[in-house]
């Protein structure tokens, strides 16, 4: 039997990147990623709990190179994903919907997610 030859649905390969299309997967994948950092947060509460001991092996892994690494991505996937909260709040009054005032909102959500970071790690951790 011949198969006739039907059209296809475009693939992600074919679509062109556009800022705001990235923005909208970046929201996502933070949104996810701030589930697994808050874990984090809930394992450095607990063993604070726990005791000294405990707290002090948990101070150890997250002072780590490694962990301190973790611990930036965690910051600027939650300050990224607020940026994006606030780029939808700004969106629910109806306003900057625009192709060009789009994608102005989503280079301003991914400038201003790396600048507060940066601030953050700067006075909180960098200099103190
Ligand atoms: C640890 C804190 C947070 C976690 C774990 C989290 C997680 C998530 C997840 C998993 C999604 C679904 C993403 C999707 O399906 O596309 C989402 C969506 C959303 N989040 Fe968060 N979020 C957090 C904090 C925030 C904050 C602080 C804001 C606002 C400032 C915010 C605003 C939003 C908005 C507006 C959406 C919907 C976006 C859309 O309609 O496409 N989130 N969040």
């Amino acid at each position: 039997m011949s198969v006739r030859a039907r059209p296809t649905s475009p693939h992600l390969q074919i679509y062109r990147w556009t800022i705001t299309m990235a923005m909208s997967i970046l929201h996502r994948a933070t949104g996810i990623a701030n589930y697994a950092g808050m874990s984090l947060l809930v394992i450095w509460l607990v063993a604070a709990a726990v005791g000294q001991g405990p707290l002090d092996q948990v101070n150890a892994i997250y002072g780590s190179w490694f962990g301190q690494l973790v611990l930036f991505g965690f910051t600027w996937s939650l300050v990224h994903h607020m940026c994006g909260g606030i780029r939808h709040f700004i969106w629910d009054f109806a306003v900057m919907m625009e192709p060009g005032q789009r994608s102005t909102m989503a280079w301003a959500t991914l400038v201003a997610s790396i600048t507060i970071t940066l601030l953050v790690w700067t006075v909180f951790v960098w200099v103190k």
